[in-house]
């Protein structure tokens, strides 16, 4: 559901709305099931609900919007968040990714949250990224959740995710860089079905250190990273100066591009595809994507604004799970 003040419910009730239309797969909504009824009636659209089990979803999708309903306070007041509804966010992440990791759920879609307005209900983390590697911990080690952005050939990963930029070259590392290498590589070739996927790579400085003149980073840690992976068999090249690597006939060969924090990551794909481009995790043992935009308080509740970047996250969920090839064998 994500933050009730914000778009994401909009989306999700204009996308159900329109889902014969659209050919979409069938999903539940995780969240307040009268929160959702008031945002549609809001919203003027005729969306029928009923509360539901993951295994029952897919068959009552065309009747009605099947929800697991998370109890809590959930006040529609589109654009006007509040620490109140935190707890129902919070645990409606939670409960998809429990349900994800049984199989219960093939993937999940998350719709954007407001951080801000969670840490009064005890949230901990920094975005979904590190909360969704921290609940499939499942009582072991987090896995490493990698960032990224995509759309349709041009996916951007950061290294760094959400840190101050002030915190980014401690915390790019040999480990760092190749241990994100690794995971790109292997989800390239196991979830996008790219057999030898050609990794880029930024570096952090401007001009890749120009010769280590600008910095020592892309020499001391960037490039031997990059070796390591080379040594590997992965395609791996770099580092390559920021500013002409997004280029986009230069960022076109590379089946994916490594950034080293996040705003040299999600500025260029913003910028080329900020209503169509989806968030997608790596490195977890469940699938999740994500519009890439946020809560857009400014629209919420207003019946406008762009639902495409969500229903691409929709899809790719639905492709990257083998949607398509499950439905053509259950016909
Ligand atoms: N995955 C997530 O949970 C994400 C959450 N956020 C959160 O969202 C909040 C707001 O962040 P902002 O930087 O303001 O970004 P934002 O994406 O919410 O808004 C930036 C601008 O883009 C517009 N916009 C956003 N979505 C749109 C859509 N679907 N159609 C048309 N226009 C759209 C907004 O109206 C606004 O003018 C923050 O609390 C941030 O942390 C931001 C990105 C991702
Ligand atoms: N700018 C993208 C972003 O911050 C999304 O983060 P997350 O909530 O998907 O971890």
């Amino acid at each position: 559901m994500g933050e009730p003040a914000g778009i994401g419910p909009d989306l999700i009730l204009r996308l159900y709305a329109n889902r014969v239309e659209l050919g979409l797969p069938p999903f539940i909504v995780y969240g307040h099931i009268d929160f959702l009824r008031a945002r549609a009636a809001r919203l003027r659209l005729p969306v029928a609900m009923l509360e539901c089990t993951p295994p029952e979803a897919a068959a009552r999708f065309a009747e009605a919007l099947p929800v697991v309903h998370v109890d809590g306070l959930v006040p529609d007041k589109p654009g006007d968040p509040t620490a109140l509804s935190g707890k129902v966010v919070i645990e409606a992440i939670s409960r998809a990714v429990d349900d994800s990791l049984t199989g219960a759920c093939r993937a999940i879609v998350t719709a954007p949250i407001h951080k801000a307005a969670l840490y009064a209900a005890g949230f901990k983390y920094p975005g979904h990224t590190e909360y969704l590697a921290a609940l499939c911990a499942q009582g072991g080690a987090a896995p490493m959740p990698v960032m990224m952005l995509a759309h349709e050939a041009l996916r951007v990963i950061p290294a760094t995710i959400h840190v101050p930029i002030s915190a980014v070259p401690s915390l790019i590392t040999f480990e760092l860089v190749v241990s994100t290498g690794r995971i790109v590589a292997h989800s390239l070739r196991t979830r996008f079905g790219i057999a030898e996927p050609r990794i880029g790579f930024a570096g952090l400085n401007p001009h890749a250190s120009e010769g280590g003149n600008i910095g020592t980073e892309d020499y001391d840690t960037v490039g031997p990273a990059i070796a390591q992976l080379q040594h590997e068999g992965i395609l791996a090249e770099g580092p390559m100066p920021a500013d002409t690597l997004f280029h986009l006939p230069h960022w076109r060969k590379y089946d994916a591009v490594i950034a080293m924090y996040h705003d040299q990551a999600l500025i260029p794909i913003k910028t080329v595809a900020f209503d169509q481009a989806v968030n997608v995790t790596l490195g977890l043992p469940i699938v999740r994507t994500s519009p890439d935009h946020g809560t857009a308080f400014d629209l919420a509740g207003t019946g406008n604004g762009s639902d495409a970047s969500f229903l691409n996250a929709i899809r790719l969920a639905d492709e990257l799970t083998g949607g398509a090839a499950q439905r053509a064998a259950a016909q």
